[in-house]
C-alpha cells in the first residue's frame, strides 16, 4: 500500500492524478538548513526524513512505501522556504522581481529495505512585481505555506514570463519523476 507522508493538499491533488490508491499520513518534519548545507542536499534530506518519518508510522503494515517530498525556491545562493509571516512574503517576492529563479523538489520513496529518489529543477522567471502587484498579491492570501511566497497554481501565474522544466514539480510534486519511482517499485506498469 502506498502512503503519502504530507499535509499539501496540492501533493494529494497530484498523486491522485497518477491513478493509484494511497493513504495520508499527517507528518511534522522540522525543515532547516544546516549551515554549509547545499540546497539540493537540504532539499534531498528534508524529503527522505519526511517518507523515513511516515515509514516508522506504517511499519507493522506489509509492503507499506512511503513517499515524501520536499520544494524549495533557490535564488543564487539563497534559500527561499515557506514564509513566516507577510513581511517575510514580501522580501521573498521582491527579491524574486524581474529575475529567474529555480524551484527544486526531491521526491524519495522508502519501503522496508529500499529507497529511491528523484530531484526535479524548475527555472521560473517572473515580470517585475510593482509594490503594488505584491501589496495585492499579499491580500490575496494565496502565498502563505508556500515556498517562496507564491503559488504558480493560483493568480501568481499572470507574473510567470517563463518556465522551463516541471509545473507540477514547481506545485510541489513533480509527476513524471514521481512516475518513474513508482515504476521502480512496481507500483505502476513499466
Ligand atoms: C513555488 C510553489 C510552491 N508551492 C508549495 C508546494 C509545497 O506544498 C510548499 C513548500 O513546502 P514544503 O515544505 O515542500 O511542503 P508542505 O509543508 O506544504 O507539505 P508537507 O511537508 O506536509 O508535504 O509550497 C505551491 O503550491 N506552488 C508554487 O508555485
Amino acid at each position: 500500500m502506498l502512503h503519502l507522508a504530507s499535509r499539501s493538499p496540492r501533493r494529494a491533488e497530484l498523486l491522485s492524478r497518477l491513478g493509484l490508491d494511497f493513504g495520508l499520513l499527517d507528518l511534522d518534519v522540522p525543515e532547516q538548513q544546516a549551515p554549509g548545507e547545499p540546497a539540493f542536499d537540504y532539499v534531498r534530506r528534508v524529503a527522505r526524513e519526511k517518507a523515513g518519518a511516515g515509514l516508522l508510522k506504517v511499519l507493522g503494515a506489509p509492503g507499506a512505501v512511503v513517499l515524501g517530498a520536499d520544494t524549495e525556491v533557490i535564488l543564487e545562493d539563497r534559500v527561499f522556504g515557506k514564509p513566516a509571516d507577510a513581511g517575510e512574503a514580501a522580501a521573498m517576492l521582491r527579491a524574486l522581481s524581474g529575475r529567474t529563479h529555480e524551484v527544486l523538489t526531491a521526491v524519495a520513496l522508502v519501503g522496508a529495505g529500499r529507497e529511491a529518489q528523484a530531484a526535479s529543477l524548475t527555472r521560473v522567471t517572473l515580470d517585475a512585481l510593482s509594490e503594488a502587484d505584491i501589496a495585492r498579491y499579499l491580500g490575496s492570501g494565496e502565498w502563505q505555506g508556500k515556498a517562496g511566497a507564491y503559488a504558480i497554481q493560483g493568480r501568481f501565474e499572470m507574473h510567470v514570463a517563463r518556465l522551463d522544466g516541471s509545473y507540477s514539480g514547481v506545485m510541489g510534486l513533480p509527476l513524471r519523476d514521481t512516475a518513474g519511482l513508482l515504476r521502480q517499485f512496481g507500483l505502476l506498469p513499466a
